[in-house]
């Protein structure tokens, strides 16, 4: 097991309604990052990548089954010894649509998968999309790790039932709009804080179906540094993150061992 990861995050502009498009500068992005010196260990993609909120035609757009996703970023992962958290993407499931994350380990294997539980109305996701039924954590190179998609972020009891679960990192892939970047700011260190955890985000930036996008992809520590932050444009957001830190805090300050869930669960 490692404790040390260096992150690779991948915050770019979605062209909505093209998939064509997005695979093909998603795969030169996964390529750029895959080359950075020194190398990452995980690189993270951004939420709905594949299609972005092209919600009125998702059923037509959305990758069946996942099939081209995965083969896409199975062989990347294999062929570069990296690991791809590859952020959300709209997947097709029969006649329903999923946002679902998929990660795959250095060898290509698949580790976990991640519907959205929480569909954001303000965009009208529940009027297209299927929301996900389960949360839990994986294993990512021996250390217990979790995600969480965008709007996921505004219910703190699936980031603590996943810290309790185990999770020492929270992954966060998003599209989050302006004007609401206070709360994507403040929601995520408050994650990271209250459940003594690194978080690591990924935004996208740009316009797209009336919204713009402002990136700030960020990675904070559990004592809510924030160790790295992007500006509003495309970029590739590189941290070292050290785990052990979780333990760390965890001992400092015993929030775990203080709860008292009878009183309010
Ligand atoms: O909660 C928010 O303000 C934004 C959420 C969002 O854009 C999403 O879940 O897609």
């Amino acid at each position: 097991m490692t404790t040390r990861l260096r992150v690779a995050i991948v915050q770019m502009n979605i062209e909505a309604g093209s998939p064509d498009a997005n695979f093909a500068k998603m795969e030169a992005k996964l390529l750029e990052a895959a080359a950075l010196d020194p190398k990452p260990d995980l690189i993270v993609l951004p939420e709905m990548w594949n299609t972005g909120y092209a919600l009125t035609e998702i059923g037509k757009l959305a990758d069946p089954d996942g099939t081209r996703t995965k083969q896409l970023v199975s062989e990347f992962c294999r062929s570069h010894s990296v690991n791809v958290l590859a952020g959300s993407i709209a997947q097709l499931r029969g006649d329903q649509v999923t946002n679902t994350i998929h990660v795959f380990d250095r060898t290509g294997a698949e580790i976990s998968e991640y519907s959205k539980i929480h569909l954001f109305q303000l965009m009208n996701e529940h009027l297209h999309l299927q929301a996900g039924e389960a949360a839990g954590v994986f294993q990512l190179e021996g250390s217990p790790a979790a995600a969480m998609i965008c709007y996921d972020i505004r219910f703190p009891e699936l980031a603590r039932k996943l810290a309790l679960g185990g999770a020492k990192i929270l992954f966060v892939p998003a599209e989050w709009p302006h004007p609401r970047l206070h709360h994507w700011r403040t929601l995520l260190q408050a994650r990271a804080i209250e459940n003594q955890m690194f978080v690591v985000s990924c935004n996208t930036v740009g316009e797209s179906g009336g919204s713009s996008f402002f990136g700030h992809s960020m990675v904070i520590d559990p004592w809510g540094e924030v160790l790295a932050e992007a500006e509003e444009k495309e970029t590739i957001l590189t941290a070292d993150i050290d785990l052990s830190l979780v333990d760390e805090v965890r001992g400092r300050i015993p929030v775990f061992a203080d709860r008292r869930p009878s009183l309010y669960e």
